[in-house]
């Protein structure tokens, strides 16, 4: 019988040995492309004070974080529910000073106070990279290329990546299509829910084609281009066609220039990352300002959870039985051809049943 003491709170689990492994191997492939690729990896702690989670990125609300209050400090700390302004803070603070472009890399724990239908969990593991200094189109397709090459080396097959535009409305409503600021709002909303009538309603009719511009890159590409006759969307239009030059046949790309759910501080260029067997998104990046100092900045987040569930199963090492009084040497030898050793602790143990394959015999691994 379970004590209820010892239930979970919803949305957060124990990872039992299978699972946990997925996410470890799948963790340390992702990790080591960063490395490979220059990315030097922090470690910012788990919770801070909210003012500073809150200040360092627009549009990150606090209120989705749990909080409490230090009693050391008797200022509110937030546990962070995203990695990426910690980043930021790094880089604008104890990395002020550091050459640019800045690369680090980062993996750890978020948790959410509420989470969505979709995703039940409250606690999700982050891996990412950002490159701060920079949010040209080189920096983002070197940050969508890195991501997509990341996905691989997690195993991962049938990846995607879907382009927005994230602060398409503000731009045209500048200008080229103007509206009310009152009605900015309502137009969003009306793209979001990709409906028509309402968005003609709202006095955005002239946002309709933005509809219809999504899909297969090339394609959506050529309609926004088409429907850009002021040349408003120029410069990004032309970023998104390099980006999606550096991630060439290694990813299907696609674009739905009016998303704008999952981000809330991107500036210009945002992309969500999809693969086959993954429920959900597998990550998400973009380019944008670090507040505070407002550097400009891009960089990818995956969700290792979700990748780790379709990853494929690691293979588990063989593993031999080492009997009371075992040589020492045989059993070094063993691990370090890549075998896993169990050691004898009582004369009772059944080898087969602790997931023993073979039993160390004579200085040799012998089948049991
Ligand atoms: N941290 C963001 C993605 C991101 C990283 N860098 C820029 N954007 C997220 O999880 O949605």
């Amino acid at each position: 019988m379970t004590d209820t003491s010892d239930l979970l709170p919803e949305g957060l689990e124990d990872r039992l040995p299978a699972s946990a492994a997925r996410i470890t191997t799948a963790m340390r492939a992702c990790l080591d492309v960063l490395d490979q690729h220059g990315y030097d990896r922090v470690r910012p702690p788990l919770l801070e004070f909210e003012s500073s989670l809150a200040r360092r990125m627009q549009g990150i609300s606090t209120k989705q974080m749990f909080r409490l209050t230090d009693p050391a400090s008797l200022r509110t700390l937030a546990l962070r529910s995203d990695i990426t302004p910690q980043i930021g803070r790094i880089a604008a603070t104890s990395m002020a000073g550091a050459p640019r472009p800045l690369r680090l890399a980062y993996c750890g724990d978020t948790t959410l106070i509420r989470a969505s239908q979709l995703d039940p969990a409250r606690e999700r593991l982050q891996l990412g990279a950002e490159l701060i200094g920079a949010d040209t189109a080189a920096a983002a397709g070197e940050i969508v290329a890195l991501a997509v090459r990341a996905l691989h080396a997690a195993g991962l097959t049938g990846i995607s990546v879907d382009f927005t535009l994230p602060d398409l409305v503000d731009t045209l409503a500048a200008k080229a299509m103007p509206l009310a600021p009152e009605t900015v709002e309502q137009v969003r909303r009306e793209l979001d829910t990709k409906d028509a009538g309402g968005l003609k309603a709202a006095g955005g009719e002239a946002y309709l084609p933005l509809l219809y511009a999504t899909g297969p890159f090339d394609k959506a590409l050529t309609k926004l281009r088409e429907l850009d006759a002021g040349g408003a969307l120029k410069s990004r239009l032309d970023g998104l066609e390099a980006i999606a030059a550096r991630i060439g046949d290694t990813a299907r790309i696609t674009l739905d220039p009016t998303e704008r759910h999952g981000f809330e501080y991107q500036s210009w260029f945002g992309f969500t990352l999809y693969a086959h067997g993954v429920r959900g998104a597998a990550g998400r990046g973009g380019t944008y300002r670090i507040g505070g100092c407002d550097e400009a900045a891009t960089g990818f987040t995956l969700y290792v959870d979700a990748i780790a569930e379709a990853a494929p199963q690691p293979e588990t090492s063989r593993t031999v039985y080492l009997p009371t009084g075992f040589d020492a040497a045989a059993a070094d030898r063993l691990r370090s051809k890549g075998w896993r050793t169990l050691e004898q602790l009582s004369d009772d143990e059944d080898p087969s049943a602790l997931g023993c394959t073979h039993i160390l015999e004579n200085g040799e691994a012998a089948e049991l």
